[in-house]
């Protein structure tokens, strides 16, 4: 059973009427984030790292390995991406395995928002999204209104998703209400797409820092809270999306509200891949292990869950050469 750190305090802290009150000043705002428990940094760790050595059997293991292809953003974030290489990719994210008709999709593709009309029309129709990261990806220093501008933009050409940054000087500074005004400008700019903070936890220095953020993005509306952009190290870390879901799940308790999580970058190996199913089930519980609740960002992690499901079936790896590219 996961420790359920400071619960009652969040859930007191958030009955309706304060739930309000909370997000309408920075004083209110700051009273608040600063008035979460503090992350027990051990803890988190060694829980994390125990969680990371469960062993997962054949059976669970395959059922792992497709619950984690079906939860991939299959992204490519390059300064070189082509037209071809993002058409590349969405046929390789509606067919991972050409030769096996029985590999689940994965969920979406992510691009930039200039390639978001070639992945629309790329995946239009067969239930895999299409996400685009906006707000001047990676590092989020562009004004309010372009930020706004590219979201809308994304939209517009298709993106059902938006995966957008927050500033983290401004948000390391402690302006937290300006964060906050951005994120709900951002979210009303995306409309019915579902948007994904990316909280570049690498840049927060701290576990409360991240727990702070998480809850930031939530109150502001968030529907997914992401780790990292995949250009800053450390990215992705057990610890810290262990913290994430710990967030997302005292917050549903608060408001009744369910986010999503996403960690995203450096996940690379089907060892990893399952670490992470294995923390969000201890940590949020099942109601997260679902593709609307839960994505893993990744630019190649694909092949190596198709190379251990190969294996698991024929008893042999195919090699990396047999699946087409990441
Ligand atoms: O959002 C996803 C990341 O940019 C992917 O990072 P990665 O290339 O390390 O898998």
């Amino acid at each position: 059973m996961a420790p359920r750190l400071g619960k009652v305090t969040v859930l007191s802290a958030l009955d309706d009427a304060h739930l309000a009150d909370v997000t309408t000043s920075e004083a209110s705002l700051r009273r608040f984030l600063h008035g979460l428990p503090g992350v027990d940094e051990v803890g988190a760790e060694a829980r994390a790292a125990g969680l990371s050595t469960r062993s997962i059997k054949t059976t669970a293991k395959q059922f792992a390995i497709d619950l984690a292809i079906s939860m991939i953003d299959l992204t490519t974030l390059e300064g070189q991406d082509t037209p071809g290489k993002v058409r590349a990719l969405c046929a390789k994210a509606l067919r991972p395995d050409p030769t096996d008709r029985d590999v689940p999709r994965v969920a979406a593709v992510c691009v930039y928002p200039d390639l978001v009309g070639v992945a629309a029309e790329a995946l239009a129709g067969s239930g895999v999204k299409v996400a685009s990261v906006a707000t001047g990806f990676p590092s989020g220093r562009t004004s309010l209104a372009v930020k706004e501008a590219d979201t809308r933009e994304a939209v517009a050409a298709g993106a059902d998703e938006v995966d957008m940054v927050i500033d983290r000087g401004a948000f390391l500074a402690g302006h937290y209400r300006q964060v906050f005004d951005e994120i709900a400008t951002v979210k009303q700019a995306a409309g019915a797409a579902h948007l994904k903070v990316i909280l570049e936890t690498g840049e927060l220095a701290t576990y409360d820092n991240v727990r702070r953020a998480s809850w930031l993005a939530m109150l502001a509306g968030a529907d997914f809270v992401k780790t990292s952009t995949g250009k800053v190290s450390p990215a992705a870390t057990l610890p810290v999306t262990l913290v994430m879901l710990e967030a997302v799940r005292d917050f549903r308790d608060a408001s009744g509200r369910q986010v999503g999580v996403k960690p995203a970058g450096g996940i690379r190996t089907s060892k990893d891949a399952i670490k992470y199913l294995v923390v969000v089930n201890e940590t949020a519980g099942e109601d997260w292990l679902d593709p609307d609740w839960f994505r893993i960002g990744a630019s190649s992690l694909l092949n190596d869950l198709l190379m251990q499901r190969q294996k698991l079936a024929t008893g042999r790896y195919a090699g990396p050469d047999y699946f087409t590219l990441d």
